[in-house]
């Protein structure tokens, strides 16, 4: 089976050989296509950004000068697909950074090239002083990355053809022109429409997250415009003949509000992917499969987008969630939870290990009045089929349980989903898996739920999630008094316990003293 480099892995290694020259290295080694791929724009590169490993660390690190010029762009073509095996025939001294990129690839459940992010791998498991300095950066772990790698390979909604067959199939020269000159406007606007969500993602909504999403689907829309061939493309522009340049509605000028804005631009880049996969399919299929995984890609963007929007909203006023279980209650968890809704608790859990189905719906009903008669949102754990029962206002699962995709089959599509998140790569896929909220810990050493030590994810995840993420998140796990402005401090808006209020001896009280806490 031949193995074929993405356009960007096989920029990468030319800009190693290009540095390797510049730095006057007896031979190209793998700090220079580390280098190398942090220096271009590539997924390697936002993967080592992501983890706060920059340019200038590597060269700070290892005996690197970088070109002084930039790299010629017509000997630098990427339009022929390079094979492995003539990428090892070039860079011998890379071989085994190759063959460790190869293994990762054929791990993959679909046809997948080899691509910057697996010569990133290669270079994280292969022996030498690069490898050592990339896991002593902290968090770069093979564990973390393979998370990564998993994750853009399920926002691939298709496997990528690998069949390189270039077929220009429109027939006549004008039918060929007018196909480039399509695909040229589409490409256009959807970079326009990308730019337009990006900008609202970084000033607005302030996601790391999404816009990382958002920045993929930039690249693949250059990997894919390689295929189609941008000469062609400029070749066929002709603005000032396109019927529509000069006629705007009235409506394209009219905007009610930011979200208005947004969803505006996101009907428009997949409308956009869609003329180009149509189109893209005249000339080639790998460019086509390529916006057809975009299209996918930014409708699950567009959900995970508007689901941070709706749920910032719902849970707008609920800085304090309160879990609620019946052992822990000293005076029953009756009074518990009444004393919490009146002191001001914005959402209640019921959490039950030993009760039968029959207690748990007697029980969650009590719970629905009274969280009801204070305007509070009642939670279900663990059971979505009860959730329903007592018409709950969602469920929260954790990591073990039931998917999100399989909660929202049973629970329908107004009631929320919590997820349980213990490291960023989970609070990552909750997001895109259509989480309404997640929960984030263990915080601290807690009693409540067993953790073996090394599971305490700590105030790190804490500052991580806050640094990144923009679904309504809860920190949990040991949380009290004494340490909530910690968990504040580190990012945290709203917080979840359990111990500290049910065992207390006044929840009203404590309660109160929780709230106090946060901000505003
Ligand atoms: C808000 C919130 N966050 C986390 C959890 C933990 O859920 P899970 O991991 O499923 O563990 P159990 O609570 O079921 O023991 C939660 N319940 N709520
Ligand atoms: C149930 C639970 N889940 C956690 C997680 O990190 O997912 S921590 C936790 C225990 C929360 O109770 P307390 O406030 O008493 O520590
Ligand atoms: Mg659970």
């Amino acid at each position: 089976m031949q193995h074929l480099l993405t356009a960007g892995a096989q920029r990468a290694l030319k800009q190693a050989e290009r540095i390797a020259q510049s730095s006057a290295a007896p031979e190209l080694d793998a700090c220079h296509l580390l280098a190398a791929l942090a220096f271009e724009e590539s997924r390697a590169a936002e993967l080592l950004l992501a983890h706060q490993i920059e340019l200038a660390m590597i060269l700070e690190q290892f005996p690197i000068q970088l070109p002084e010029e930039p790299a010629n762009s017509d000997s630098d073509s990427t339009n022929e697909p390079l094979e492995l095996s003539q990428a090892l025939y070039h860079f011998p001294a890379l071989r085994e950074i190759l063959n460790q990129a190869l293994e990762q690839v054929s791990r993959s459940d679909v046809p997948t090239e080899i691509g910057s992010e697996h010569l990133l791998w290669g270079l994280l498991t292969t022996a030498g002083s690069h490898s050592e300095w990339l896991r002593s950066q902290g968090t770069l772990t093979t564990a973390a990355f393979e998370q990564n790698l998993i994750l853009q390979q399920r926002q691939s909604a298709e496997p990528i053809n690998v069949d390189f067959a270039f077929r220009v199939v429109p027939t006549t020269a004008s039918d060929q022109t007018n196909t480039f000159r399509t695909i040229d406007a589409a490409a256009n606007r959807l970079r326009e429409g990308l730019r337009v969500i990006e900008d609202y993602l970084r000033f607005t909504l302030d996601d790391a997250h999404l816009m990382q999403l958002l920045k993929n689907t930039r690249h693949q829309l250059a990997e894919a415009l390689r295929f189609i061939g941008q000469d062609s493309l400029i070749a066929s522009r002709d603005t000032l003949h396109d019927v529509g340049t000069s006629i705007s509605t009235t409506s394209e000028f009219e905007r009610q509000s930011m979200e208005h804005l947004l969803q505006a631009n996101l009907k428009r880049v997949q409308e956009a992917t869609r003329t180009l996969e149509e189109f893209g399919k005249l000339i080639s299929v790998e460019a086509a499969a390529l916006f057809k995984q975009m299209r996918y890609a930014l409708y699950t963007l567009e959900k995970s987008i508007l689901s941070c929007l709706h749920n910032q909203r719902r849970l707008e006023d609920c800085r304090l969630y309160l879990l609620v279980s019946e052992s822990l209650c000293h005076h029953g968890s009756g009074p518990a939870v009444r004393e919490a809704l009146a002191a001001g608790v914005g959402i209640v859990q019921i959490r039950e290990k030993e009760m039968t189905d029959r207690q748990l719906l007697e029980h969650g009903r009590h719970v629905r009045e009274w969280t009801r008669a204070a305007g509070a949102i009642l939670i279900m754990n663990d059971r979505p089929d009860l959730a329903v029962a007592i018409d709950a206002d969602g469920v929260h699962v954790g990591q073990d349980e039931l998917p999100v995709r399989e909660v929202r089959q049973i629970i329908g599509p107004q009631r929320m989903i919590g997820v349980s998140t213990h490291n960023i790569e989970q609070a990552r896929q909750a997001v895109l898996d259509g989480a309404d909220y997640i929960g984030v810990g263990p915080t601290f050493p807690t009693t409540t739920k067993s953790f073996a030590e090394h599971e305490y994810a700590g105030l790190n995840f804490i500052k991580q999630v806050a640094a990144e993420i923009t679904l309504p998140w809860f920190a949990i796990g040991g949380i009290n008094a004494d340490n909530l402005c910690q968990a504040v401090q580190a990012g945290a808006q709203r917080v979840a316990v359990s111990s500290t209020i049910c065992s207390a001896p006044e929840p009203g009280q404590i309660t109160s003293e929780l709230l106090s806490q946060f901000p505003g």
